[in-house]
């Protein structure tokens, strides 16, 4: 799929990944909709990339993605501004034990109603153009972290429900992809701060930077790699694909009940 003309929306666009994701759609010919809820951090983003790639191809907007008002609000505004929508990219998210049920919120209610009120704009059956919507999960959505459970939950519930809803699209007609990616540790200010984060399970820092040491750390735009990826092979449906500094696969899952 070639992104020229294409409409992409990233959830927490302001920062880290999301930043990177942003940049290598721009860099591809895509438009760009910058959905984060740092307005200072998501304005002179977006200011900086209309100087590099155009008033006409970006925006940003303020919207946090717990509230389903400001989320229906950005995307409907992304449709008017662009004509419409052809990329989600489910990115927003936060790890903090201490505050777990923020975590849910964000992490898993976030991407959920996302996706739902997406669908209003891509669903070829709700006149929409079909598309793709690439969920930024974690390793944690594939096995567990001790040090963060929840966080964990959050991920393991989005890859499942990046896996459900691209059966469900596929068998519906909806005519968008769904995929995850899934990276291990990336350098950002959310892997920076994570010591502060671990709560009750602040104990097991120690065993979550041997971790890190195993698995080591990726660049952001290692991961936005991966997002080009999903987006523009239309061959990926219902993919979990994990990156880490050594190595890049599609993860194969066994269903147990059989
Ligand atoms: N950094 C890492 O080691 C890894 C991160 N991830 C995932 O990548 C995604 C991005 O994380 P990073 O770039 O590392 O974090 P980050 O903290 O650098 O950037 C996250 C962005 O999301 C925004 N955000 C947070 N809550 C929001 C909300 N309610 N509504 C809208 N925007 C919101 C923040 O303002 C920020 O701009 C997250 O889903 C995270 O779980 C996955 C694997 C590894
Ligand atoms: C606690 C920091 C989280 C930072 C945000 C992330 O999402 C990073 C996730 C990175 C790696 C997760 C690895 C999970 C590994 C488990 O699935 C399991 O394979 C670990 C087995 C024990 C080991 O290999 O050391």
């Amino acid at each position: 799929m070639s992104l020229d003309g294409k409409v992409a929306v990233v959830t927490g666009a302001a920062l880290g990944i999301g930043k990177a994701m942003t940049e290598i759609l721009l860099q591809n010919g895509a438009k760009v909709a910058l959905l984060d809820v740092n307005e200072t951090a998501g304005k002179s983003l977006c200011e900086a990339l209309m100087k590099q790639y155009g008033q006409e191809k970006t925006l940003f907007l303020s919207c946090d993605i717990q509230s389903e008002e400001q989320t229906k609000a950005a995307l409907k505004k992304t449709s008017e501004v662009f004509g419409g929508i052809d990329i989600l990219c489910n990115n927003a998210g936060i790890l903090n034990e201490n505050t777990w049920e923020k975590t849910v919120s964000i992490n898993l209610m976030g991407v959920i109603r996302s996706t739902y009120l997406a669908l209003e704009h891509m669903n070829k059956l709700n006149g929409g153009r079909g598309g793709v919507i690439v969920n930024t999960a974690s390793m944690a959505g594939l096995g567990p972290l001790p040090s963060c459970p929840v966080y964990t939950a959050t991920k393991h519930g989005v890859v499942g429900f990046t896996r459900a809803m691209a059966a469900a699209s596929s068998a519906s007609g909806y005519g968008i992809r769904v995929n995850a990616v899934c990276p291990s540790f990336v350098q950002t200010e959310l892997f920076a701060n994570i010591l502060d984060k671990l709560g009750q399970f602040s104990h097991l820092a120690d065993a979550t930077k041997g971790m890190v040491e195993k698995f080591g750390t990726l660049s952001v735009s290692q991961v936005a790699e991966c997002l080009l990826e999903l987006v523009t092979d239309e061959t990926k449906n219902g993919e979990a694909l994990v990156v880490t500094p050594q190595m890049k696969k599609y993860m194969t899952f066994v269903n147990t009940i059989q």
